[in-house]
């Protein structure tokens, strides 16, 4: 059995330095092998059994995971008592595994549109995957051509424009508002986008909520835009941070609402090993709190709307940095405001707020011409 594990983690070592990353939980997260203690934990026990029978091995940093995080996973701890503890109200989808996650009605019904779209996503990954194994999409992830610098290419435009960068959306619909756009054609509102001075283009890749798709984020990368591509997925499982990159995007969301602390870790260490950028997602304080005790984060998006209930208010961009400005700017990060944008004034305000960029969707792609919908956005005309 050790020397398929090795095997196995030889296959791996070109990606990353003494975790393994496994299929034991419901989506592939970081379990500790560890080496330092007498005999295996009955958890580290089965990961070594499912790393035996040809799982993909990754090897992270030690140093990366404290002791009690270890522990954590190897107490077989559920996913969703590890989320409620850092507070965290999204759950994922109950396996019979977990007989403490409640019974019958409560833990068959997804709460809110959220957890809805977590636990839909959650059954699309594990068909995807079952479609295109992590290893298969790994290799393609290698193929793909190379990641651009999507922070660059964002102050790069604030600089341009003494304006914050725009980050423009390609949105057909959402949960709440429906079909956005009736005549959508992606790779046509990415060229507007690119021609009128957006920075980086985000592509929302959600099917059954958002109607948008992996199809559109590939088309869009080789139709010959420039801009940077981020893939606006609803992230719970690395697979989908490879499918991405094999899709040609150069940085993902990963919201603090639906990812506890060492998946949001973990995920940060792959992007940087496949060269992309995570723009980390908070919609309050006390996600934007766990977020800045995470290393490595280099980019924060506030959203201004609550994916729980979809309200929207854009004084919560100026909220939270008026609270944590401070610390946002002694750790040189960079802030988005997300959502709810569509006059100069709001751009104006969220400006003033301290932010360096704006993710603007639905006042863009609901105008006749999005491309053109940009100077009124902003008041005047990006330079590209
Ligand atoms: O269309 P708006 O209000 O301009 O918002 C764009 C973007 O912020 C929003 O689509 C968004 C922000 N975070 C998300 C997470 C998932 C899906 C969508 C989103």
């Amino acid at each position: 059995m050790e020397s398929s594990i090795l095997a196995a983690a030889s296959v791996a070592r070109a990606s990353v330095p003494a975790t393994v990353l496994s299929p034991l939980f419901p989506s592939s997260r970081p379990v500790v092998l560890r080496t330092d203690v007498a005999g295996p934990s009955p958890a580290a026990r089965a990961v070594r059994c499912r790393a035996a029978e040809g799982s993909v091995l990754h090897r992270l940093d030690d140093e990366m995971f404290n002791s009690s995080e270890v522990i954590q996973w190897e107490s077989g701890k559920s996913i969703n008592s590890i989320a409620a503890a850092q507070g965290i109200r999204i759950r994922r989808r109950c396996r019979p595994r977990y007989p403490s996650e409640g019974v019958g009605a409560d833990r068959d019904v997804p709460r809110n549109v959220l957890e809805q779209i977590i636990w839909d996503k959650e059954v699309e990954v594990s068909q995807r995957k079952a479609k295109a194994p992590l290893q298969k999409v790994m290799e393609s992830a290698e193929r793909a051509p190379p990641p651009r610098d999507f922070v660059g290419a964002l102050d790069a435009a604030r600089r341009r424009n003494g304006l914050p960068a725009l980050i423009a959306e390609v949105k057909k619909a959402s949960p709440i508002k429906g079909l956005l756009r009736e005549h959508f054609n992606p790779v046509e509102i990415a060229h507007a986008y690119e021609k009128n001075g957006a920075a980086c283009l985000s592509i929302l890749t959600d099917e059954k909520h958002f109607l948008g798709s992996f199809d559109n984020l590939e088309t869009v990368r080789n139709s010959g835009v420039n801009c940077p591509l981020l893939c606006k997925e609803f992230v719970i499982d690395v697979w989908q941070i490879y499918y991405a990159r094999s899709k040609g995007a150069d940085a993902v969301l990963l919201i603090a609402a639906v990812l506890p602390d060492l998946d949001i870790k973990y995920m940060l260490r792959v992007c940087r090993s496949l060269g992309m950028t995570a723009l980390v997602e908070v919609h309050d304080e006390r996600e934007l709190d766990r977020v800045l005790k995470i290393d490595g984060v280099q980019i924060i998006g506030i959203n201004n709307r609550s994916l729980g209930t979809f309200e929207v208010d854009t004084a919560n961009t100026d909220m939270l940095l008026r609270k944590r400005g401070d610390v946002i700017r002694k750790k040189g990060i960079k802030v988005v405001s997300e959502s709810g944008l569509f006059t100069p004034d709001d751009v104006a305000y969220v400006h003033n707020a301290g932010v360096s960029a704006v993710l603007v969707g639905e006042s863009l792609v609901t105008q006749d011409d999005p491309g053109r919908a940009i100077a009124g956005l902003f008041g005047k005309e990006l330079l590209h």
